[in-house]
């Protein structure tokens, strides 16, 4: 195992305006772990993804990627990062002028000098990592269900062969059933390629089933760090009621 973490934040600081989202965040995730970031809506779950894959930039405090200091560096070094980390958006931000496998050669079009064809061929191979039959390989996104277009998104957020994969809420709009299948997919390519993987999510079945470590935000610091069953022991009325209202489920 990697000595040093894959994610590090020390000391993120968050303002908009007025407003206070972050006072103080620090955390880190290392290689091969599958860590969830939780917390209430506007807790600022979000932002800190989007200061870790630097669109939003923190008040103060530091972002390290790979040990790389997300907001020092140039645009070489930042794009080299990205070819590190996949993304997947919330509602996929599939491109709905582009066939499934267009959208997902965007990436190795973007960043590769290869060929369309050769992208195109890499394509299809990583839907077939995301589960999807051959035949949607020519489709437009629209025609597929919600759960295939997550699929999708996350065969691009793959095209790269990252070592790391930011989530947010993956599983939101699907099916409990197409739910815990993406779940489960999740945890086969953290296990059969080593990927880290840093989510966010509202789905107590993905806690329970395929995360390592849980990190809660409240009162715009982190509240707790630890294993679900560690964070069940805590005394705190947040995460009480945070696992008394999904009680049915967990005792499931
Ligand atoms: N670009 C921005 N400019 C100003 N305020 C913002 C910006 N992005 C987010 N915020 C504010 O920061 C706060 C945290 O937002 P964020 O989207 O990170 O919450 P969240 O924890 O992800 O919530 P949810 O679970 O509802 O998605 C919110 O009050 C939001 O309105």
């Amino acid at each position: 195992m990697d000595a040093q973490p894959i994610i590090q934040l020390d000391n993120i600081v968050t303002r908009f305006a007025a407003q206070s989202v972050h006072d103080g965040v620090s955390l880190s995730v290392n290689r091969g772990e599958v860590v969830a970031l939780i917390g209430g809506s506007g807790s600022g779950k979000s932002v800190l993804l989007k200061e870790l894959v630097g669109l939003i930039k923190p008040t103060a405090g530091t972002a390290r990627l790979f040990g790389e200091d997300v907001w020092a560096a140039d645009s070489a070094q930042l794009n080299r990062l990205r070819q590190r980390f996949g993304m997947l958006f919330q509602d996929g931000a599939l491109f709905s002028s582009l066939s499934v496998e267009q959208n997902v050669a965007v990436p190795l079009l973007e960043y590769t000098r290869l060929p369309k064809a050769e992208c195109l061929r890499l394509a299809r191979l990583k839907l077939a990592l995301a589960g999807l039959p051959e035949s949607t390989a020519t489709k437009m996104p629209s025609a597929l269900s919600g759960g295939m277009r997550k699929r999708v998104a996350l065969a691009r957020a793959l095209a790269l062969d990252p070592e790391l994969l930011f989530l947010d809420e993956p599983t939101s709009g699907l099916d409990p059933i197409s739910a815990r299948a993406f779940d489960q997919l999740i945890r086969v390519l953290s296990d059969g390629l080593g990927l880290t993987v840093f989510l966010i999510t509202h789905d107590l079945d993905t806690l329970l089933s395929i995360i390592d470590r849980v990190i809660v935000l409240a009162n715009h610091q982190v509240l707790a760090d630890g294993t679900v069953a560690a964070l069940k022991k805590i005394d705190d009325p947040w995460l009480r009621d945070y696992f008394s209202s999904r009680s049915n489920v967990v005792e499931a």
